[in-house]
């Protein structure tokens, strides 16, 4: 063990407290702690108890002046923390107290310790290796149970154990490799060069799991980001302000009021998250909107967990468009604000049915993905549909308008393409089809003039998205006036859409295709991925089932309990990585010996570099410095 000088100092946090303890540490320790301790013979008790005593300063009497009445707790080398002599002294939590025993160790032959010399000296002294140290701070340092969690793992050996048992097997090749060097000409192979292909693969998969889970080990850590993404108004500074119970962020009904990403921290679960609401996206000339506009998108992608928060269908196929592509590999969930607003559903999205509740009416998503993620079947045309939405079709037919009349007298009996077409065909979610083919997925809708309006143009929009969304049907939108004077087009553009042989049976029967080998998925049913949670931010209604959720996303992010949260491991593994990766490459050009023994050694340094098997002071110092002074 080597052997240092004596140092001393505070344990517990700085001011008063009802108890204070100071640590002694060093071959000197029992000798200097007993130079001002009234009780037993410290020289002279066993490891592992505890003495009841007096502080005397003996400077100017011989009796000594009674300074606090202490307990002892003592540690003989090796079974301490620090693996030398240890002392821990219990004193009353006083400032005065405190320092004046700091003074007494100092006169009588102990150092200040230096931040973080406890642990140092506990590393030195072989107690862990150095991930295990770094753990240690934090432990201290961890303030969420997950951090916790994953601190006391790393601290416990975690993942350096098995880093040094595969470290150890490499070094065991490096030197066969180098010994080849020694017999130079002699074209001999201790190495098996198939063996140690082997034992690279297996460590660059030990390592590059370690280095995938960086980023959700440094979320737990610092905070699993969650950004409130969503159009101006719809309320994520209202619903940041909710999740934090404080008010945060401005609110006020001027669409485009946040400018910037704000943020803060809020624990839900024993998880810590950082609450991010951003810009509310929408086109714009304003040049600072445009600007926090593009840290919303740039809060999106560092997030892990992404709340798209709209107020209605429109809003939420826009998100789809929009963000389909950026949120692929994120976790989603889909939030409805200002449910208060709807005693009944907003009605000139849905065609037909009334009088559900808001919660009902509100399921455009429905789950969408099998186990394995993969995406299920587009919802079959033919489900169920309630007798007053059959109703209503029927109806319908009877009151049909005359273009619907001229385009059915030419789609009945199969006569285009041999495509069998129903009329005012109802879909489950109170859709009705003008027409619809089910062998090539294709619906048809006739629009009157007031289609061609601003807001009901964006209406239908959104709702041929959605049923291409929710069923892969693909609608084409016919005006009157196209089939009153060109009826040839309208035909040619419908067949032009036939899905090409074999036609495709949705329901069993005529062919063999699934509705997902036919429907070509647009990027927006990849956003639109899971039902939506309904809330009221400005009423608090349903923001704990959001807190669940939001907690069960974290969850399903973080599986595993080794996780890297350190950023010089981190860098470490991916240099080992990579050294390793040119090992293999030289090993596939049967490069000679001494090229790959490089390339080992540069692998075994970044390895060694991580545990603490090879280290230089000033790396030490570097981390050491960053504990606090006691620890
Ligand atoms: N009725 C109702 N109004 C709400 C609700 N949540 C928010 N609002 C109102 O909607 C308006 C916009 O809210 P904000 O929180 O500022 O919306 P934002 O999404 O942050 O808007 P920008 O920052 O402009 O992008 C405010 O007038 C809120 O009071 C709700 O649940 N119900
Ligand atoms: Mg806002």
């Amino acid at each position: 063990m080597i052997q240092l000088d004596t140092i001393c100092a505070l344990a517990t946090p700085q001011g008063v407290g009802a108890i204070g303890v100071l640590r002694v540490s060093g071959e000197r320790t029992f000798e200097i702690v007993n130079k001002i301790f009234k009780g037993k013979d410290l020289t002279k008790v066993e490891s592992h108890t505890i003495h009841f005593g007096t502080i005397r300063d003996y400077t100017d009497n011989a009796e000594g002046k009674i300074i606090d009445e202490v307990l002892l707790s003592v540690f003989k080398t090796p079974r301490s923390f620090t693996k030398e002599d240890v002392i821990e002294i219990s004193c009353h939590g006083s400032d005065y107290i405190i320092k004046y025993i700091l003074k007494l160790l100092i006169q009588n032959g102990c150092r200040m310790a230096k931040p973080g010399e406890f642990t140092q000296r506990a590393f030195l002294n072989g107690q862990f290796d150095l991930v295990q140290a770094e753990a240690v701070a934090d432990l201290i340092a961890a303030d969420s149970e997950a951090a916790h969690k994953t601190a006391l793992n790393q601290m416990r050996g975690g993942f350096s154990t098995q880093l040094k048992a595969l470290r150890e097997e490499l070094v065991h090749f490096a030197s066969l490799v180098e010994l080849e060097l020694d017999f130079g000409e002699e074209d001999v192979e201790f190495a098996g060069r198939d063996d140690l292909r082997q034992l690279i693969l297996k460590i660059q998969n030990f390592l590059k799991k370690l280095i995938d889970s960086f980023d959700s080990g440094n979320a737990i850590k610092e905070g699993i980001p969650v950004a409130i993404i969503g159009p101006p108004n719809a309320g994520k500074s209202t619903l940041l302000n909710i999740l934090l119970n404080e008010d945060k962020a401005i609110v006020t009904d001027i669409a485009g009021t946040t400018r910037d990403v704000i943020e803060d921290i809020l624990f839900i679960g024993g998880i810590k998250f950082r609450i991010i609401d951003t810009a509310g996206i929408r086109e714009t000339k304003d040049v600072v909107e445009t600007i926090g506009i593009e840290r919303s998108k740039q809060a999106m992608e560092k997030a892990e967990i992404i709340i798209l928060l709209f107020e209605n269908e429109v809003d939420q196929l826009f998100l789809a468009n929009t963000f389909a592509d950026m949120v692929k590999d994120k976790e989603v969930i889909w939030v409805r604000n200002k449910i208060d607003l709807f005693s009944s559903p907003p009605a000139p999205l849905l065609q037909g049915e009334g009088g559900k509740s808001p919660t009902e009416a509100f399921k455009p998503s429905p789950p969408r993905r099998g186990a394995g993620g993969e995406e299920s079947p587009a919802k079959s045309a033919f489900n169920v549909v309630s007798t007053n939405l059959l109703k209503k079709a029927r109806e319908l037919r009877r009151t049909s308008t005359e273009t619907e009349e001229i385009l059915w007298e030419l789609l009945r009996n199969r006569q285009l393409g041999d495509r069998k077409f129903r009329r005012q065909h109802p879909l489950e979610d109170g859709y009705i089809l003008d027409f619809y083919c089910d062998e090539s997925r294709l619906g048809i809708e006739i629009d009157g003039a007031h289609h061609h309006e601003g807001t009901q143009k964006k209406y239908d929009a959104a709702r041929s998205l959605e049923i291409e969304f929710i069923y892969g049907i693909k609608i084409l939108r016919f005006s009157n006036r196209e089939v009153l004077e060109d009826i040839e087009k309208v035909l040619q553009t419908i067949a032009e859409h036939f899905i090409s042989s074999p036609p495709t049976p949705l329901l069993g029967g005529e062919g063999s295709k699934s509705p997902t080998e036919t429907f070509k998925p647009s990027p927006l049913r990849r956003g639109l991925g899971e039902e939506s949670i309904n809330i009221s931010a400005k009423n608090n209604i349903g923001i704990e089932e959001l807190k669940d959720t939001i907690v069960a996303k974290a969850k399903i992010k973080k599986q595993s309990d080794t996780m890297l949260t350190n950023l010089r491991h981190y860098e470490h593994l991916v240099k080992s990585h990579d050294a390793l990766e040119e090992v293999l490459k030289g090993l596939a050009l049967g490069i000679t010996g001494d090229f790959l023994a490089q390339d080992i050694r540069l692998s075994l340094y970044h390895l060694g570099e991580i545990t603490g098997q090879i280290t230089t002071d000033d790396l030490l110092a570097n981390i050491f410095s960053k504990f606090c002074i006691g620890k």
